[in-house]
């Protein structure tokens, strides 16, 4: 079994990988599991400059394969924020609850057809010997009225998906993991994963 290291310490991130990536035979890690590892900072100005800093940085340091996600939700009418800055976009300490409140402020009685958004997500795969592979994916939906649902993490419960009628945060782990941002991007990377790996 290939073990693969995701260079996260987000821990909804973390769930995501591994029911995506468990069942494909890969054992996952991530720096949850390695608490030494500095953190590395996310000075980039693009989803690919930052998920290429985590990925290479940490598979420099660890000599192994590493993947990183730098992920993120661009609101149309915020002309694409919060983007590179979602993890922190209402400040520091880093706070979902926080990022929710502040997009709803921000985006106050705007209706329904012009809350348009979508999540995005870059994916690097790095290894210490090798060219990184760089893929994307993204989804897009609405930003609810008020935040609904428990699951998922981030902006999950605003996310609102006309596909299903519901937010992200209110589908269930499976659901989420066939529709998201996450998964698209994953999907291009099974393609080329194998032919990488050997
Ligand atoms: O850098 P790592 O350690 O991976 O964790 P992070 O949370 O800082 O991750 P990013 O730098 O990529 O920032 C992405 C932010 O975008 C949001 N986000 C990304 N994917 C999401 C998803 O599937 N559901 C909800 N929010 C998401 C959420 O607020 C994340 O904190
Ligand atoms: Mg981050």
């Amino acid at each position: 079994m290939s073990t693969l290291i995701i260079a996260t310490k987000n821990a909804g991130k973390a769930n995501d990988f591994k029911l995506l990536l468990e069942p494909k035979g890969f054992e996952i890690k991530t720096l949850l599991d390695y608490p030494e590892i500095p953190e590395v900072e996310e000075t980039g100005y693009t989803f690919e400059e930052n998920a290429r800093l985590k990925a290479e940085t940490i598979s420099a340091l660890l000599k192994a394969p590493v993947l990183a996600d730098d992920s993120g939700i661009m609101i149309d009418a915020l002309d694409g924020q919060p983007g590179v800055f979602s993890a922190r976009f209402a400040g520091e300490p880093k706070s979902d609850a926080a990022n929710n409140a502040k997009v709803l402020a921000m985006l106050g009685e705007l209706e329904g057809g012009s809350r348009q958004a979508h999540f995005h997500c870059t994916l690097v795969l790095a290894h210490p010997d090798k060219e990184s592979l760089v893929v994307e994916g993204k989804v897009t939906g609405e930003i609810a009225q008020f935040p609904k649902g428990d699951n998922g993490f981030g902006y999950d419960p605003l996310f609102f998906y006309p596909e299903l009628n519901k937010t992200f945060g209110e589908l269930t782990d499976q659901e989420k993991n066939t529709f998201s941002h996450r998964s698209e991007a994953l999907k291009q990377l099974d393609n080329l994963i194998d032919d990488w790996f050997n």
